[in-house]
């Protein structure tokens, strides 16, 4: 079946050559830009792919709409545009392209700075207007000036870099800044406070969330320099816009560089009449290269998701490095079953669902595989709805506590997950391992030690330990034509409660005749 493709805003057409010469997948794409909220809406139901740069608003509506959609590919870094709880809450795969772009808009910053010290835009407007002005536009260095970097990620960083080559000081603050990473990068750190206190530019390089939604406010300008100057490449919002424009007008900030407002286009904001203001159209990452490049690394992780089903940039997933998921990639579809497998044995609510990683594999970031056997473990009651982007999301929203529990000793297996559901009343755990060259086994179901491999039907059955339970259940399925093709039996001790795990060749739609036995206290099929 083809894989339609919906690209909504301009995308460098170098840049999605990765598409257009794919041969194994069949893509059918459809490049339709400038479309209307509403008739986005329309369109996008028969898409399985949206392809966005920042133009297209993916609100939660279109989200709602968009019945085939399974990924969201943002060809650039900031992913605001993009309503992430409701794709993820419907299992919509979001990705982007988070290094693409970085040394561009590092570029972009870092001509925003120099053309604000030396006013060219201002400069070069006069003298279109026949002016020889020279008195008017008198700068200031950047030499020995210390530039405050708020927000010391990919771009916060290249800034930086290029700063100091123009011989400022660099002072940054970023939660995730510490001091021996400062110090590698040669630059002072502290806290917001402690930057703006001391900067003469002050650059913002964060994502727009609600931690850093007007950071830069009243109490922050009023901290500042008098004579500051404040750049914006980032995301219109995260500097408050009405106390910069007061601190412009008051005098204490003496020029501002803004490439994103809070609404764009922004035409007509009022911060565009102030002589101390320079502006750019959001064109931070509009070069020829990053272009490309953002579409190269979208197009290549649409490919890998419909290839191999992973993706390098997921926004809504966690991300983990490739050499890990090639460890814990092949356990994925044992913890599927083993979830799928313990989800049968309680037909109670659902309140806890613990995860034990033993061996090797508890070395390792595990998140993705925990996704992925809680998908099948919720599969039962929520059906194919529930995918690896939303099955932590449905678990929560349905109450029910997730917790990853690790040792890296493994009794008698080289690794083992363990899968257990605790419920109001009852509390049920199923171990699985990967046998070498042999495959998965489920090791053991509750207190009972077996040896079962994790496909087609089965069936489980407990029962008292009395001589003839064995004989009488193959005699009943015979008798309905099912024909055994491995069993599996074990108890607690003679006598006791014992169990059964039977793999049959055909689904047993009832198991009421089984239940019906005298010692025999449940039946449940299994189909993995
Ligand atoms: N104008 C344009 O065309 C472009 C704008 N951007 C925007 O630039 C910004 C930075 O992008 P990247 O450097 O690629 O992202 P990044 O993810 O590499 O860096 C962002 C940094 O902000 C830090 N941060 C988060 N919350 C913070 C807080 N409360 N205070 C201080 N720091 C905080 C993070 O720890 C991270 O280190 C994003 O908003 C992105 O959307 C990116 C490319 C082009
Ligand atoms: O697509 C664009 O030009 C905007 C880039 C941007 O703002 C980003 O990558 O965050």
């Amino acid at each position: 079946m083809a894989i339609n493709i919906l690209i909504s805003d301009s995308l460098s057409e170098d840049g999605i050559y990765p598409l257009r010469q794919e041969r194994k997948l069949d893509l059918n794409i459809v490049i339709d830009t400038g479309l209307t909220p509403d008739e986005l809406k329309v369109k996008i139901k028969d898409f399985d792919v949206l392809l966005v740069r920042s133009q297209t608003k993916v609100t939660r509506d279109i989200i709602e709409a968009a019945d085939n959609l399974k990924l969201i590919g943002r060809a650039g870094v900031g992913v605001d545009n993009i309503d992430l709880d409701a794709a993820t809450e419907k299992g919509i795969i979001v990705v982007n392209a988070p290094d693409g772009n970085t040394n561009s808009a590092a570029e972009h910053t870092t001509a925003m700075i120099m053309a604000l010290a030396r006013h060219i835009p201002h400069a070069h407007m006069s003298l279109q207007e026949g002016r020889w002005d020279r008195k008017k536009f008198v700068g200031v260095e950047l030499k020995n000036k210390t530039l405050g970097v708020i927000g010391f990620g990919r771009i916060g960083q290249e800034v930086a870099h290029r700063a100091k080559g123009n011989r400022m000081d660099v002072i940054a603050y970023d939660p995730f800044l510490t001091a021996e990473k400062a110090e590698k990068l040669g630059v002072d750190f502290g806290s917001v406070e402690d930057v703006v206190k001391v900067a003469d530019f002050i650059t913002v390089h964060t994502p727009l969330l609600k931690e850093t939604k007007h950071m830069i406010n009243k109490e922050i300008f009023s901290l500042m320099k008098d004579g500051v100057r404040i750049i914006n490449c980032a995301r219109g919002g995260i500097i408050d816009e009405i106390a910069l424009y007061d601190a412009i007008v008051e005098g204490k900030v003496a020029g501002s560089a803004l490439d994103v407002m809070e609404e764009e286009p922004f035409v007509g904001n009022r911060l565009l009449k102030l002589p101390q203001v320079i502006a750019t159209p959001h064109l931070g990452a509009s070069t020829i290269e990053a272009q490309e490049s953002v579409a190269v690394d979208v197009s290549h992780d649409i490919l890998s998701y419909f290839n191999i089903g992973t993706v390098r940039n997921p926004v809504n997933m966690p991300s983990i490095p490739k050499d890990i998921i090639a460890k814990i990639e092949p356990f994925f579809d044992l913890g599927e079953k083993l979830g799928a497998f313990v989800s049968r044995l309680s037909d109670a609510a659902v309140e806890e669902i613990n995860l034990y990683y033993a061996g090797e594999l508890a070395n390792f970031d595990v998140r993705p595989l925990t996704n992925n056997t809680i998908k099948g473990l919720l599969k039962r009651n929520l059906g194919n709805h529930v995918n690896n982007v939303n099955a932590r999301y449905l678990a929560e929203r349905n109450t029910i506590k997730i917790n990853e529990h690790k040792t890296t000793t493994a009794k008698g297996f080289l690794n083992s997950i363990a899968v257990e559901l605790v419920t109001a009343t009852e509390t049920h755990k199923v171990t699985g391992t990967l046998l070498n060259g042999l495959g998965a086994r489920i090791v053991k179901v509750d207190d009972y030690v077996i040896d079962v491999v994790p496909e087609g039907h089965l069936l489980f059955i407990k029962h008292t330990d009395k001589p003839g339970a064995i004989g009488r259940v193959g005699t009943l399925l015979a008798e309905k034509n099912i024909n055994i093709a491995t069993m599996q039996v074990g108890r607690s001790n003679q006598g006791g409660d014992a169990i059964m795990m039977l793999s049959v060749d055909n689904h047993i739609e009832n198991v009421d005749f089984l239940k019906a036995q005298e010692n025999i206290f449940d039946a449940k099929t299994i189909d993995l």
